[in-house]
């Protein structure tokens, strides 16, 4: 693994400037002290889990926000995500007859990438707002200071609720006799809900049917659940990176999966660098700039050993472009006998400002970029192994559409991402139904 230092060599980019390199050296000391969020073991796990994806054996479903905040971290926000992300992978398993690995965009999404470093609101320029990771959401000077005490808060936030979701997941929330209770409030009286409560009802029967002949599995009661996150800012990642006692290989032990982001993924650059020395199964955004070289490239220095599992293409080309887009870098991967799971990102391709002024995406735009994954993938007989979408368990107006038909004007009713708009907890339902049926038809 390099040193830190080796690679700031490399000039890392969507790096904060901190105003005290003491106070960064301290914050990171501290770190390299904390115990680990997530066992080397695990990942193994989740890597075995990511080739079954590869080979089209389990479908991937990575849910959580765009960006988790500080303030984010209760009892109620990360029990509402984890219910909508098990609602979701209930529908995919049922409807889609398909096995579903459930990955977390959370307890590490701390970190944004920005297309400016700056940003400006009526004539006062202030550093963008880079994660809470980073520094504060208010618009004021002092707020949007990089602070290196963060990275501590970061590891602090995503300890809270890792704990938490492992106490959810193994602790009984997850057990599928409680199908039922995932569909509450505002979801159960909409459309998708309805549709949830009949497949819910139907899982009952199965289980009583098992239960009657004696069978109790214990797949019923506890889930898998997994965390992810995008591994940018180097200080952090680089003081969560430890040897494993039973392999001595590095292994980033602050997320089960980590990725890098469209920003990031330069062949030569420091976060694929870094990517590289690690063992965590790992995911490359790939948007429409990508060629199938770039691909290939990044395949080969990441994945050196072409190992099932190790390597995620999530593409995220934008509804209008996937179709044109995709084929090209699908073709020549899999013509090299590349291995590696195919992911869709449906949301980063579809951002774009309302009339509004609000960042947000429609969501026939979204449920079409998924469709034209499946529709590339199907026609290349090649697999098109999950979706990793940004979305929240509240009752957010952040999208535009679905069920709900959020309009424009809608979006102020309750618009609370701090960067991008997230589908929310009826929409993501949908989401999943939709997805069942494009599984189904395979
Ligand atoms: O979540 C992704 C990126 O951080 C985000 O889309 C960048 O947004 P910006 O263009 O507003 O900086
Ligand atoms: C920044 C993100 O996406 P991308 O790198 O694809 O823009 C993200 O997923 O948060």
């Amino acid at each position: 693994m390099p040193s830190l230092a080796d690679l700031h060599a490399l000039k890392p980019l969507q790096q904060p400037t901190y105003p005290d390199a003491g106070a960064v050296d301290t914050a990171v000391a501290k770190l390299r002290t904390m115990p680990p969020l997530v066992f080397a073991g695990e990942c193994d796990d989740l890597k075995a889990k990511m080739a079954a994806v590869s080979r089209g054996e389990a479908f991937l479903l990575q849910g959580g926000d765009c960006a988790e905040t500080f303030d984010g971290v209760t009892a109620d926000n990360v029990r509402n995500k984890l219910r909508v992300l098990l609602q979701m992978a209930v529908v995919l398993t049922y409807a889609g007859s398909m096995p579903v690995v459930k990955l977390g965009r959370l307890a590490g999404q701390y970190a944004k990438p920005r297309s400016s470093d700056m940003e400006t609101r009526d004539g006062v320029t202030l550093p963008a707002y880079r994660g809470d990771a980073v520094n504060g959401f208010d618009f004021t000077p002092e707020s949007r200071i990089p602070d290196p005490q963060r990275l501590l808060d970061v590891y602090n936030a995503s300890a809270a609720t890792l704990n938490l979701v492992r106490a959810f997941v193994t602790g009984g929330y997850a057990d599928l006799r409680q199908v039922h209770t995932w569909n509450t409030d505002f979801v159960k009286t909409s459309p998708a809900g309805q549709r949830y409560e009949v497949l819910a009802g139907e899982i009952d029967k199965a289980m009583a049917f098992m239960s009657a002949i004696g069978a109790d599995p214990e797949e019923l009661r506890r889930v898998d659940f997994y965390s992810s996150h995008e591994a940018l800012l180097m200080e952090y990642e680089h003081a969560m990176t430890r040897i494993d006692s039973r392999t001595e290989q590095p292994y980033n032990v602050s997320g089960h999966f980590v990725w890098i982001g469209e920003r990031t993924r330069q062949l030569d650059g420091a976060h694929v660098e870094y990517f590289r020395h690690l063992r965590n199964p790992i995911g490359v955004k790939l948007g429409p700039s990508a060629t199938a070289d770039d691909a290939l490239a990044l395949a080969h220095k990441l994945n050196p050993q072409n190992e099932a599992g190790r390597l995620t293409f999530i593409t995220r080309f934008g509804a209008g472009k996937i179709r044109d887009g995709l084929p090209g870098l699908v073709e020549k991967v899999t013509a090299e006998g590349v291995s590696v799971a195919w992911v869709c990102d449906p949301m980063h391709g579809n951002t774009f400002e309302s009339s509004t002024g609000y960042k947000t995406r429609r969501f026939d735009d979204v449920v079409d970029e998924v469709q034209g994954f499946f529709d590339v993938h199907r026609a290349l007989g090649t697999v098109p192994g999950g979706i990793l979408v940004e979305m929240t368990g509240d009752d957010v107006t952040e999208c535009i559409g679905g069920g709900e038909e959020i309009d424009e004007e809608g979006l102020a009713h309750r618009y609370e991402s701090v960067v991008d708009p997230r589908l929310n907890r009826v929409q993501s339902l949908e989401l999943a139904f939709l997805v069942a049926e494009m599984l189904r038809k395979g």
